[in-house]
């Protein structure tokens, strides 16, 4: 089989390459020329573990290919899978610009039968409106080609990305014909040995799925953010509360973690997005505007606690971050809490040495040139003379650290966990103040000396 996959983002490169993977023929697409020819040389435009790899082996197998020239990339294919940005417009509703001018271009170009399939996040009618653009360039041609739209929304988390897209928990599918469907679930077939399904639906059903999803996840979040703060205040630990709900199989333990609020591009976006849908149609989702209202608050509780241990004047002090990006395993600075952490700590006078694995770059591309701003090139040297140590991202190498050098390097010994990756006890007996999330603050007993 024969598919074009247009935008090659975070979901476009995925899905082409494990679409590759599977042995279809794949052309990605896009319209950034630098993207494509760095992909065509090997460098990939994101960090995700073990796709580069992927990418070589398939582009050497001659089965992957990358192109800026959808008209000729489309012709011979089964399904054209759209997979741009859905960014946020002013209002909150999803951008659909990019994607009804990819279907714009399909139509223009298309010469035989094709399934154009949204794989981007779009709100329901969306599948409906690409129809209608197709349908109307094709008129333009006084063309007669038939074509099929369907739904394929995409629940891949970065990081994961692979993982999740060879071996998904459902394939969700929303379809209009029979023919369409066939196309899809031979497409499909190889993902499923795992036995979980694909579930066929009507293509607005497919496309409010993934809203409800997202926003059920982000409900978990914040929800235990919620809760997490109630502990801190009552005396409980949260930590101990999520293992003992999370242990109830309805509740489930995935998903519960509280921290720094959620991040990323897709959680703050589509919550907003359907917040605003519903908004339209003349429905109020109050649980929805909760949750972003507890996020929005949320990323502002470790530096409340710096505040509140450092007293209200935080001019002079310098602060190391442990963390840049939105979740660990990813260079993607998109809604990251550190963004609303640094911003707030710059704004009181303090300065701030930060170190990630990967998100460096991209964190120096959105925040500017900014003298008090410090790029570490490990997270030892992020400590140096600084004045505590903030948790914001919860990399693997993060967890286990040498406690005695963070105490030599740091001028107080003092930690603020955004993300609960260590023990309050463990900390306190080793000298350090340390302030988690839902967790009661710990002072030091004695001062230890390393
Ligand atoms: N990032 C994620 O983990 C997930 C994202 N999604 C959804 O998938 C969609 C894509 O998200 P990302 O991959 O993160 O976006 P991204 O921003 O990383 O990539 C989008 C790509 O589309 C390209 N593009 C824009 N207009 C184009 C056009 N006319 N022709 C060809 N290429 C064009 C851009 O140059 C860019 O490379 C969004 O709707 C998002 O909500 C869904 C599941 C997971
Ligand atoms: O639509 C999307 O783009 C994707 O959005 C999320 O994936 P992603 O944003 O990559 O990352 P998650 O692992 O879901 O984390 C999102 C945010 O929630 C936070 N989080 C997650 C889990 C948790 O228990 N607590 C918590 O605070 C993370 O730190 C992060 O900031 C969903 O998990 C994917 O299923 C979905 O496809």
């Amino acid at each position: 089989m024969k598919i074009a996959v247009v935008g090659t983002g975070y979901v476009g490169l995925v899905t082409g390459t494990c679409f590759a993977e599977v042995g279809i023929d794949v052309t990605c697409i896009d319209v950034n020329v630098k993207k494509i020819e760095d992909l065509k040389h090997g460098i990939l435009p994101i960090y995700e573990p073990g796709l580069e790899e992927m990418v070589l082996r398939n582009v050497e197998k001659g089965r992957l290919h990358f192109s800026t020239d959808l008209a000729t990339a489309i012709q011979g294919c089964d399904a054209a899978f759209i997979a741009v940005g859905t960014p946020p417009g002013e209002d909150g509703s999803a951008d659909l610009k990019y994607v009804l001018g990819v279907a714009r271009e399909i139509g223009q170009h298309m010469n035989d039968y094709l399934v154009v399939v949204t794989k981007s996040t779009v709100p329901v009618g969306t599948a409906k409106k690409v129809k209608q653009a197709v349908a109307e360039e094709l008129e333009k041609r006084n063309s007669n080609l038939t074509f099929d739209v369907a739904s394929n929304p995409e629940f891949l988390k970065e990081g994961a990305a692979i993982e999740d897209f060879l071996k998904p928990d459902r394939i969700v599918i929303g379809v209009e014909s029979e023919k369409a469907e066939e196309v899809m679930r031979k497409l499909y077939k190889p993902f499923l040995l795992n036995g979980h399904p694909i579930i066929f639906m009507d293509v607005p059903s497919a496309e409010m799925t993934k809203y409800a999803a997202n926003s059920m996840l982000a409900t978990k979040i914040s929800f235990m953010n919620d809760i997490a703060n109630l502990c801190e205040i009552m005396g409980a630990d949260v930590n101990m509360v999520r293992r003992g709900i999370g242990s109830d199989t309805r509740i489930g333990n995935k998903f519960i973690y509280p921290g720094i609020g959620y991040g990323g591009s897709c959680f703050p976006k589509d919550v907003k997005a359907l917040i605003k849908t519903a908004a339209e149609n003349g429905y109020q989702m109050q649980i929805l505007q909760a949750v972003e209202l507890v996020n929005e608050n949320q990323k502002e509780v470790l530096f409340n606690k710096v505040k509140k241990h450092f007293g209200s004047d935080l001019s002079g002090k310098t602060f190391a971050l442990w963390g840049l990006s939105f979740k660990p395993k990813t260079d993607d600075m998109r809604e990251a809490p550190s963004l609303v952490i640094i911003e707030k700590l710059l704004a009181e006078g303090a300065s701030v040495q930060a170190y990630d694995p990967v998100a460096i770059k991209e964190a120096q591309h959105m925040l500017g040139d900014n003298d008090s701003i410090v790029y570490s090139k490990d997270e030892y040297e992020a400590l140096i003379d600084a004045d505590a140590l903030l948790i914001v991202t919860e990399w693997p190498e993060f967890r286990s650290p040498n406690y005695q050098v963070i105490g030599k390097l740091l001028k107080n010994k003092v930690i603020f966990d955004g993300r609960n990756i260590y023990e309050a006890k463990d900390l306190q007996e080793m000298g350090f103040a340390y302030y988690g999330i839902g967790v009661q603050e710990v002072q030091p007993v004695t001062e230890t000396t390393f």
